[in-house]
């Protein structure tokens, strides 16, 4: 018997407990959508541009295929890339459905249905926002040095409402500090203390002014809850402000880290700024000082809450 040929190594296959396991369910979903095209494996390898036996290597998972090659198969079978590398988004009809019908939507029904969607799964259990009114629980967003915590103190103050600073919860939880945290337990371990943090804040306080650190809007799932809990505002800064803010605070971090800083901040910014910008208010704190600034957010802020100005 002729032994078959493991396309990766160009060693010999032949035991099927070889098979990586996801290459072996990647496989199997390339066979289940062939068949829900009802297509058969010559004409998606002709569709594709690609052989016959390539794909069938694909679907028994004896074949790592590479990135181009998937891109084929999937335009062959008229699905998203996501359907085939079993991306959760893609894991069953409903998602499959909800993905077609929000593909084409532009960013700002994307928005719309988000906050609708947002609204229909619930607070998880947390209640207290007035009908047709904003959250009167505001949350500051922005980069390092926007004044999330210098507003924030300051609009408290003026709403009565309590100050939380997150970064003083997450510390609290863990017994040390955000730094220490970091360098012990890494940073995703740090994401899940800046989840539970915020949690707990929504779930404590119906009323409340929080200064967020500045990174949250990385994790998806962690902004979500702020933007459905909350009253966001993005507070913006030129990246000179915020490196000359954050420098005159005594805080060489960012340049001592790289001789480059000022083209980093800029990155970090551009990379943040379309989730940022997803906050409820924006208010650029670069245009004049501190008490001015303080003044517009108030005024803002007092609008979007229905208080008295
Ligand atoms: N127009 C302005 N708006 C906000 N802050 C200003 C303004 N002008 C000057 N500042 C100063 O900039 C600094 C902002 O620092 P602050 O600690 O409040 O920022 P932050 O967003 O909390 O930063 P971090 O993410 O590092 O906690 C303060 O010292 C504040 O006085
Ligand atoms: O801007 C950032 O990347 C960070 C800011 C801090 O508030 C923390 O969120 C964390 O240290 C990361
Ligand atoms: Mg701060």
């Amino acid at each position: 018997m002729q032994e078959s040929l493991n396309p990766v190594t160009a060693g010999p296959v032949a035991e099927a407990e070889e098979r990586h396991a996801a290459l072996v369910a990647l496989g199997e979903r390339v066979r289940a959508l062939r068949a829900r095209r009802g297509m058969t494996r010559k004409a998606v390898a002709l569709a594709a541009d690609v052989s016959e036996r390539h794909l069938a290597n694909l679907e028994y998972g004896t074949g790592n295929a590479s990135f181009l090659v998937l891109q084929q198969v999937a335009a062959a079978l008229q699905c998203s890339m996501a359907e085939l590398i079993g991306d959760v988004t893609a894991s069953s009809p409903e998602w499959v459905l909800i993905r077609e019908l929000l593909a084409h939507c532009d960013e700002a029904t994307l928005r719309r249905v988000r906050i609708a969607v947002a609204d229909m799964l619930g607070g998880g259990g947390v209640s207290g926002k007035p009908l047709g009114a904003a959250w009167p629980r505001v949350a500051l967003v922005g980069l390092r040095g926007a004044g999330k915590s210098t507003l924030g103190q300051m609009l408290a103050d003026d709403l009565e409402y309590p100050f939380v600073e997150l970064s003083r919860e997450i510390e609290k939880f863990a017994g040390c500090s955000i730094s220490e945290i970091q360098g012990l337990y890494g940073m995703n371990a740090y994401r899940r203390y800046e989840r539970r943090a915020l949690e707990e804040a929504i779930q404590i306080y119906p009323e409340a002014v929080i200064a967020t650190p500045g990174g949250l809007v990385s994790d998806a799932a962690t902004f979500n809850l702020l933007l459905s809990h909350c009253t966001t505002v993005w507070l913006q800064a030129d990246p000179e402000d915020h490196m000359q803010r954050v420098a005159a605070q005594g805080d060489l971090r960012p340049m001592a880290a790289s001789a480059e800083a000022m083209g980093d901040l800029r990155q970090i910014l551009a990379g943040r700024s379309a989730f940022y910008s997803k906050a409820d208010l924006r208010l650029d704190t670069s245009s004049q000082p501190l008490q001015a600034t303080f003044e517009l957010l108030r005024a803002q802020v007092r609008e979007a809450l229905k208080l008295p100005l």
